[in-house]
């Protein structure tokens, strides 16, 4: 049987409410990033599903950064940021650097190293791409970072962690 579709199109010229567009955008099953920066400007790090690929050539992808984070001004005054992807058992490390919980003591918990770029690499991450910004474009209440991926490090096997209808999902590598 087909569920019945709910439609919430605003009347143009009325926006589109923000709680309509959120409740639309929590039906959209992602991944989980770390994003973590070191330098000049202090250590720093935020979680972020709003990641994607640009390119290729040379290697790019993106980052969605609010403004209003404690970490904006870190990560965009050092330059340089880590994309620590998070695996299945990672959800708390999520929850510690998805808002509220004091810089420093986000740090705390897990093993870190340095990336050759200078960012903080978390252990058991699926993947760490360690990335230097080259562009920044603002969006309405985000900064969208451009960024030149340098290096990567892959964790032999992980099973990935996915956050889909406001909770996190384990998603189990195929056999
Ligand atoms: N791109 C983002 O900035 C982003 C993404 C996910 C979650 N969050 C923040 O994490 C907290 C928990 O989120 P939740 O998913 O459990 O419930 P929620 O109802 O706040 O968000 C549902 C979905 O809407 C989108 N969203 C939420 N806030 C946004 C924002 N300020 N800018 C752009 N897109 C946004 C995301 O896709 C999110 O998964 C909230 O404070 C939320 O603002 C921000
Ligand atoms: C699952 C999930 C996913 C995201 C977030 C949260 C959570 C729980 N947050 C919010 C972000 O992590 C949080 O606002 C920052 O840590 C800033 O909080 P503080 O200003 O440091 O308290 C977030 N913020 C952002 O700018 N871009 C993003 O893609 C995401 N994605």
């Amino acid at each position: 049987m087909q569920a019945a579709a709910l439609k919430l199109y605003a009347a143009p010229p009325e926006p589109m409410n923000r709680q309509d567009y959120r409740d639309a955008m929590s039906r959209l099953a992602a991944a989980v990033n770390v994003v973590t920066t070191d330098g000049p400007c202090g250590r720093a790090g935020f979680t972020a599903t709003a990641v994607c690929s640009v390119s290729d050539d040379p290697p790019t992808l993106l980052v969605c950064l609010n403004r209003s984070a404690s970490a904006h001004a870190a990560v965009v005054g050092n330059g340089n940021l880590c994309v620590n992807l998070l695996s299945a058992e990672q959800s708390d490390v999520s929850n510690l650097f998805g808002g509220k919980t004091p810089m420093a003591e986000r740090f705390t918990a897990d093993r870190w190293s340095i990336s050759p770029n200078g960012s903080p690499v978390l252990a058991g991450a699926a993947l760490a791409f360690d990335c230097r910004i080259t562009q920044v474009t603002s969006v309405a209440t985000h900064d969208v970072l451009f960024c030149e991926v340098l290096g990567v490090t892959l964790a032999e096997q992980a099973n990935a962690l996915l956050y889909f209808d406001r909770s996190y999902h384990p998603l189990p590598v195929s056999l």
